[in-house]
């Protein structure tokens, strides 16, 4: 027999305690911008969600996109900030992230599972007032905190067995539209959920000491060091605090890894190796 279907089967039969422990399991993954490299990168995302759904979890996908909004406000010559990064949101930006995020990204890996077999449904923050918000801070202008988040929506899709693509986008209480950073607004879903885990898709292997060598466990005690001393910074910021709030509200483990990396969530969820950096309860 080929040697090579043979292991194939082997890592197929190594992999049902880990299906049997995540059977009927909330995954809400966070899919950044960063992380969603090249077309094929995609094509194995989505293979990996349909997978996961196949077997019995339920995954929840929440992206972001700022490089992607970062290409449109520059073609329409609109200038754009950072501060702790999350973007400074003028009424003119606003319209540009909503577009960018529900009209191009959402639709894009609503698509890319689609076409693997996945029953994919986008959806934004908005729909079904599945997150609601208030102003985090008035210097960032529209950014959004959240204040509630509204599950029933994606419980009832999770009993029809169908993939929610979530763009990270809220509801104010007077109407406004607000930008949420999508490792928040990740975190605030996971939260309501209640979810097993939380996995944060980005472009590195995960949290680095000042060293540059990648923490596989870290703990809030840490977190709260690396941020003080500026170890932990810029898109990072926003990914460790999620950890350290998602945590605090019920979640068992929020991993921070390399999306690029091939089959990463697969690798996360279903081999003894794991991949980049958790945060856990002690
Ligand atoms: N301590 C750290 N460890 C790893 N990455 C860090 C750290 N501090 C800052 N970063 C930066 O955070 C980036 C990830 O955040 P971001 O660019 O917002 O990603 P995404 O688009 O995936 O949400 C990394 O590419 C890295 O440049
Ligand atoms: C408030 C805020 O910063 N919102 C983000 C939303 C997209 C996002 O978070 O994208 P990544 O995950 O790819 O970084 C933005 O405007 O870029």
């Amino acid at each position: 027999m080929n040697r090579d279907w043979a292991a194939t089967a082997a890592t197929l039969s190594q992999a049902l305690p880990y299906m049997q422990r995540y059977n009927d399991a909330t995954v809400v993954i966070k899919l950044g911008g960063h992380a969603m490299g090249s077309d094929e990168a995609m094509v194995e995302f989505a293979r990996d969600v349909v997978l996961m759904r196949q077997v019995g979890v339920n995954p929840v996908i929440v992206h972001g996109g700022g490089p992607m909004i970062n290409d449109m406000l520059k073609r329409l010559n609109i200038k754009s900030e950072f501060v702790n990064g999350k973007r400074v949101t003028d009424a003119a930006t606003m319209e540009v992230v909503e577009m960018v995020l529900s009209g191009l990204v959402n639709a894009k890996i609503v698509q890319a599972i689609s076409e693997q077999g996945g029953r994919a449904v986008g959806v934004s923050g908005k729909d079904s007032g599945l997150i609601i918000c208030e102003a985090e801070d008035p210097a960032l202008g529209l950014v959004g905190k959240p204040t509630k988040v509204n599950p029933r929506l994606l419980l009832d899709m999770a009993d029809k067995e169908l993939i929610p693509v979530i763009a990270p986008l809220g509801m104010g209480m007077n109407g406004e539209t607000f930008n949420i950073n999508g490792d928040t607004a990740a975190g605030a879903i996971a939260a309501a959920l209640k979810a097993d885990r939380l996995l944060l898709l980005t472009d590195v292997s995960g949290v680095k000491n000042a060293a540059g060598e990648v923490l596989t466990e870290l703990t809030s005690t840490q977190i709260k060091e690396m941020t003080a001393d500026g170890t932990i910074a810029g898109g990072m910021i926003p990914k460790t605090q999620t950890a350290l709030d998602a945590l605090a509200a019920g979640v068992r483990a929020t991993v921070i890894l390399d999306g690029r990396a091939p089959n990463a969530c697969l690798l996360e969820l279903f081999t003894e190796h794991g991949a980049g950096s958790i945060i856990r309860s002690a």
